[in-house]
């Protein structure tokens, strides 16, 4: 792995103009891991910390995407008919399919022979080779986009950059995991002349794509009245290392910029840290994301504290007959913990305790987004209390849900009562990421400017 220096090098080459004349982060060795990011004076709650353009960014490509967008500026496109005419099987509009960077990657698609994605109706589910859906049901039976050689386009636009940005790219942290071959096998296997017996071309390939997979930020990017998620590499965005309640926030203006402000006061010499999972997740739930996304478990304050700093995110209600107190897990940083009543002190297995939890959260989570917003309302404060103590994670995000339904254009009327709901939720998850010491995170900024 580089050193925290020559990786400097690299990020300042890329930053060009927005790099800051003295800026007030350096990249150093961190006791939490490799390399990390830490303030050379002391840094102001808000004060931002750095700003940057992702090296390479491209379409997600996940389940569910809007696939008839244009991989050069995410444009919205016909429902029918978007693929580029030259047969790269690659959605694109028609002024971006005449540009330097489609020509390109649209050269390379061609010469790897893309095969024959006409598709029929409800044939979408064959993993190996999955014509997906364009998200509109509209299109349903006739968009053959591939998505596995969809989201291998970012890591093919990694081949086209720089010496520079290349070897910035080959200087970044890329985790071993076995599965990211799985996601090469299934892109190749939507081509007749993919490179695979290539062996210095798929190492770099494997390479680039673990690169993206431990580093690549989903940006959120607004065209119109549509949008769309893009997978992009931010590198000093990257270098920062997790904390569960971070002193930093990012956010992403439009998919195209990462902003880095400080969530809190950063002391001179301190690591800045940001956060890979939810920040009102249970301790539970971000320790299994981190350790099967990430490959590692967190060690900071709040993963040690078994209530969270009081705001008991874990809560279940007891199961012991006649109890009606709350159950926690017992040990911190396992996937399994045991779990006990903070009342009557019964200690219940986690397989238990899972099974409960799965319940909440699918039973939550099924109404999400189903009916009206009234009626979310009703169900989160009538019927939850039920099964759910108002502290567990899945009910907080519930409200969370309301909160941003009823913050976007909607045609649904709302009384006084919704209206007043929607601010006590906003109090209590305020309040949480209070007692959490959150500081001026981003979830604060969205909730309280109504961002969201
Ligand atoms: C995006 S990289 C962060 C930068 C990395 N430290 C480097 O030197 O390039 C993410 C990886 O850093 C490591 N990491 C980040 N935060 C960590 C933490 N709190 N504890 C342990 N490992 C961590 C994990 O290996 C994770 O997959």
């Amino acid at each position: 792995m580089a050193t925290p220096a020559e990786l400097a090098r690299l990020v300042d080459l890329h930053l060009s103009d927005l790099r800051d004349p003295e800026p007030n982060w350096t990249i150093g060795p961190s006791p939490m891991a490799g390399r990390g990011v830490f303030a050379t004076r002391d840094i102001q709650q808000g004060e931002i910390i750095f700003r940057e353009r992702p090296l390479v960014l491209g379409p997600t490509a996940r389940k569910g995407s809007i696939l008839n967008t244009c991989v050069c500026c995410h444009k919205l496109l016909a429902v029918k008919d978007f693929l580029c005419k030259n047969n790269c099987t690659l959605p694109v509009c028609d002024k971006c399919s005449n540009s330097e960077q489609h020509r390109s990657e649209c050269q390379l698609f061609q010469q790897w022979k893309p095969k024959d994605l006409q598709i029929n109706a409800g044939n979408n589910n064959n993993s190996n080779n999955s014509h997906a859906s364009n998200g509109n049901k509209d299109g349903d039976d006739c968009c053959p986009v591939n998505t596995m050689s969809l989201r291998i386009l970012t890591a093919v636009r990694v081949f086209f950059l720089h010496p520079d940005q290349i070897a910035l790219v080959e200087a970044m942290q890329a985790n071993d995991d076995k599965g990211y071959r799985g996601e090469i096998i299934k892109a190749a296997q939507c081509f007749r002349n993919f490179p695979t017996t290539d062996k210095p071309f798929m190492d770099r390939l494997f390479r680039v794509v673990g690169v993206l997979n431990t580093n690549a930020f989903e940006a959120p990017c607004r065209m119109g009245d549509h949008e769309i998620l893009l997978r992009g590499l931010f590198p000093l965005t990257a270098v920062m290392n997790h904390e569960c309640t971070p002193n930093a926030s990012h956010y992403f203006d439009n998919g195209r910029l990462a902003v880095v402000r400080a969530a809190r006061f950063i002391p001179q010499g301190g690591e800045v840290t940001t956060t890979y999972t939810k920040i009102l997740w249970s301790n539970l739930t971000r320790c299994i994301f981190l350790k099967m996304t990430k490959n590692f478990m967190c060690d900071c304050v709040r993963c040690n504290d078994n209530t969270e700093n009081g705001t008991y995110l874990s809560a279940l209600f007891c199961r012991a007959q006649g109890c009606k107190g709350i159950v926690i897990p017992v040990q911190t940083k396992t996937l399994q913990p045991d779990w006990r009543c903070t009342t009557c002190e019964s200690v219940f297995p986690h397989s238990k305790m899972a099974r409960y939890q799965d319940f909440a959260l699918n039973t939550i989570n099924n109404r999400i987004n189903k009916g009206s917003v009234a009626e979310m309302i009703t169900f989160i404060n009538d019927m939850c209390p039920r099964f759910c103590p108002s502290s567990n994670y899945v009910l907080v995000e519930a409200k969370l849900n309301v909160i941003w339904r009823m913050s976007r254009p909607t045609t649904e009327e709302f009384n006084e009562d919704h209206l007043k709901c929607k601010e006590r939720y906003k109090e209590e998850i305020v309040a949480l990421l209070e007692k959490l010491g959150a500081g001026d995170c981003t979830l604060k900024k969205l909730i309280t400017e109504e961002i969201l």
